[in-house]
């Protein structure tokens, strides 16, 4: 159970800017928003929201027409909705208590976040004070206040460093283990194959890929060739006739069509002499699925 979109039509004037999206976010799980900008990504989550009317299709929550059997949900929009003149504290008890929680409750839900993400000492600051990646924390509490059942994450990793990024990662990994139902929104693609068991990538509007992330990146094959050297590969690779699809320093990732053809070019490049660190065959990285899909443009 949790929530389920049926062959959702939106248009906005003449223009449908979905066209028959369906998936399906199951409790406990993440689910995988995707596609590039303008694709209908947050017209998809503001239809779950109730904020937008859409042509026709369904959106139900454990069944039922989510009109009728609303969930509290836990949104984290793109466009951040903080109020930077007001203290920390008083926002965050003031959206809890729009949610329904008592004033004690709220407070000490307050206390428990601020401390949970690292930024109790700010519980008397305006947000305006704050540091950007320390607001977004903010706003993160803001969507996880009230323990939605439904969490909706628009792009909940924009601003944190590293380590924030992780202690984040674990927040997320307790909400999935409490059993809530997320939809994750993220054009970073590492993130969002760190938790997210099932994926839909929008281009226009129109679903291109859908499916258990596993299974999609079962279905490419191993067609993906990493190699690593500290000497430059490019020349080499241009000589076998294939371009890096992803580029670093020392490493280059490219699309074979079959395990044959990348030892074939292993075997190629001993034969010239070079020295490889690193030659591994794998399936493709969601960037790279994602980049197929939706195009480089994107
Ligand atoms: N209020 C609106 N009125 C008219 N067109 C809209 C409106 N909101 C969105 N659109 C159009 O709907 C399409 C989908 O937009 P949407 O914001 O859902 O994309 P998105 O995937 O969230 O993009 P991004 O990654 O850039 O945030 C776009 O063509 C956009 O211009």
């Amino acid at each position: 159970m949790g929530l389920e979109i049926n062959h959702l039509i939106k248009r906005y004037g003449g223009k449908t800017v979905l066209h028959g999206i369906s998936l399906e976010a199951r409790t406990g799980q993440a689910f995988g928003l995707l596609g590039g900008n303008g694709a209908g990504k947050t017209t998809t989550i503001r239809s779950v929201l109730g904020l937008v009317e859409y042509e026709s299709g369904s959106i139900t929550w454990d069944g039922k027409p989510i009109k009728d059997n609303r969930p509290s949900i836990g949104y984290l929009p793109e466009e951040r909705g903080l109020y930077p003149k007001e203290k920390v504290s008083e926002q965050l008890v003031y959206f809890a208590m729009l949610e329904g929680l008592s004033r004690p409750a709220a407070v000490k839900a307050m206390r428990g976040w601020l401390e949970r993400l690292g930024i109790a000492e700010h519980e008397g600051k305006r947000v305006e004070q704050l540091s950007k990646g320390n607001q977004q924390k903010v706003q993160i509490i803001s969507s996880l206040i009230h323990d939605p059942e439904l969490v909706i994450l628009d792009e909940p990793f924009s601003g944190l460093d590293p380590v924030n990024s992780d202690m984040l990662a674990a927040v997320v990994q307790d909400q999935l283990k409490l059993g809530k139902t997320m939809i994750f929104s993220s054009h970073q693609m590492g993130q969002v194959e760190r938790f997210c068991d099932q994926v839909c990538i929008l281009k226009r509007g129109e679903m291109t890929v859908s499916g258990k992330l596993a299974d999609i990146k079962r279905s490419y094959g191993r067609t993906s060739l990493l190699l690593r050297s500290e000497q430059d590969l490019t020349p080499h690779l241009a000589t076998f006739g294939v371009r890096p699809v992803e580029e670093s320093l020392h490493e280059w990732q490219v699309k074979v069509d079959s395990e044959e053809q990348a030892h074939g070019l292993m075997q190629s490049m001993a034969g010239a002499g070079v020295k490889l660190l690193k030659f591994e065959i794998k399936e493709p990285t969601l960037h790279e699925i994602f980049i197929e899909k939706v195009g480089e443009g994107a």
